[in-house]
């Protein structure tokens, strides 16, 4: 048997509180994480010529060596931070990159190329290409002189790179997409669960990889639950981000706008239940604004349920026996993350086991750590980010 070794992240909430107290956890700690990669520099270091134990009379010697050059090429979505996730380590393993920034998002980079400059790194080892995909993300992948490509963004683009980077061997990190799961049972405090819930879906639009977009919820409080999120989710005050109060700003561009809106329009045709939102608000007549949607009855086979959206929509199914729960949530192509809220602890731990994804919540959804490895199973990709190993 072969067994597949990758790093799993399992981060528990140990109080549960709430999403938006000050926070204890920075998504966007980008100096962090060139802390964190500085230390590891040392650490490599230090790894280098270490000597592995073999039988008496041989010996062997271990050699860490940078790869070369590295393409890095990212998303719109945390265009700084997802550059950073990959330039810092990158930079401390003693290799020169190559980064191509989202053409929707390159300005914080170009930035990030300055503040280099500026702090003496030499020239020619942080390089920035600005551009479209197929023009400037599509050479350097199939490029000959690129020893790597470290890629995050959609599962199409991450099809294509990995077919780009075949003819010369090139090995790829993909980190890609995701429809994950967020398991709520029937034993929770319903307020705080709610509010987990529709944070690990309407954060920043639901424009992160691994929004909890799937709410399998207990048939036992699912009225009473849903009810409590379509009340809380017309509460939220959508608006010009830079207003007073604004927790949902517009979407990042027309094309996004539209799709989302298609997704929510074919969601209804196939028979599911738009309970709240999906249509523009209506004090906003400019912009690409979308209310927070929530979706009711669907079945396994709709599009809503199956592909990524990357908008702020969250798809719910009523479960009864935590076997079932596993089975939903692993009904998907996809494998990054996935949420459970349960007062069982013995419970959470099973279900942390069971669901196929790169990282799962306990009791929470959504933090993020430098320390703890990053990166998806299934067609979310494959290779991790971040991490101690
Ligand atoms: N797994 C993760 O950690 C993670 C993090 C953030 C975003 N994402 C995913 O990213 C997607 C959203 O980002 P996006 O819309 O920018 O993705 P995208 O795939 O459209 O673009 C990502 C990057 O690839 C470039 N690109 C496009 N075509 C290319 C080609 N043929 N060859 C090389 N490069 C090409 C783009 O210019 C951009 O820089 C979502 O699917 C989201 O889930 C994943
Ligand atoms: C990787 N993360 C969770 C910071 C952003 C994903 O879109």
């Amino acid at each position: 048997m072969i067994e597949r070794k990758s790093d799993l992240a399992r981060l528990e909430a140990l109080d549960c509180g709430k999403p938006l107290d000050e926070a204890a956890w920075d998504m966007d700690d980008v100096a962090g994480c060139f802390e964190f990669f500085a230390g590891h520099a040392e650490a490599l270091d230090k790894r280098q010529n270490a000597a592995v134990a073999l039988p008496e009379n041989f010996k062997c010697h271990l050699k860490k060596e940078p790869i070369g050059v590295v393409a890095l090429i990212t998303p719109w979505n945390y265009p700084l931070l997802m550059a950073v996730w990959k330039v810092a380590p990158a930079l401390a393993a003693g290799c020169t990159a190559v980064l191509k920034p989202s053409e929707l998002a390159s300005v914080t980079c170009l930035e990030l190329g300055d503040v280099c400059k500026e702090i003496g790194l030499p020239s020619g080892v942080l390089n920035i290409v600005t551009g479209l995909g197929h023009e400037a993300g599509a050479p350097l992948s199939s490029h000959p002189d690129v020893d790597k490509v470290a890629f995050t963004g959609s599962y199409a683009t991450g099809q294509k790179i990995m077919v780009a980077a075949a003819p010369t061997v090139k090995p790829v990190t993909l980190e890609l997409g995701g429809k994950s799961p967020i398991v709520v049972f029937d034993d929770v405090d319903i307020d705080k669960a709610v509010e987990w819930t529709l944070f690990g879906c309407f954060w920043t639009n639901g424009q992160i990889c691994s929004a909890t977009s799937r709410l399998l919820i207990h048939k036992n409080i699912a009225k009473e639950f849903i009810d409590r999120m379509v009340a809380w989710s017309k509460n939220i005050k959508v608006s010009d981000p830079l207003e007073e109060g604004c927790r949902l700003g517009p979407v990042v561009s027309e094309g996004q706008y539209e799709k989302i809106k298609k997704f929510v329009a074919n969601a209804k045709s196939e028979g599911a239940t738009i309970l709240t939102g999906g249509v523009r608000p209506k004090h906003l007549e400019k912009g690409f604004f979308i209310e927070p949607t929530i979706i009711t009855d669907i079945n396994t086979s709709m599009e809503i349920w199956r592909e990524e959206v990357f908008g702020p929509v969250l798809c719910v199914k009523e479960f009864s026996t935590e076997e079932e729960a596993i089975e939903l949530a692993n009904d998907t192509h996809y494998g990054l993350a996935g949420a459970v809220i349960s007062g069982d602890r013995e419970r959470c731990q099973r279900l942390a086991e069971e669901i196929d994804a790169g990282c799962i919540w306990v009791n929470c959804s959504q933090p993020c750590f430098c320390q703890a490895p990053w990166g998806g199973n299934k067609r979310s990709g494959f290779g991790r980010e971040l991490g101690e190993g």
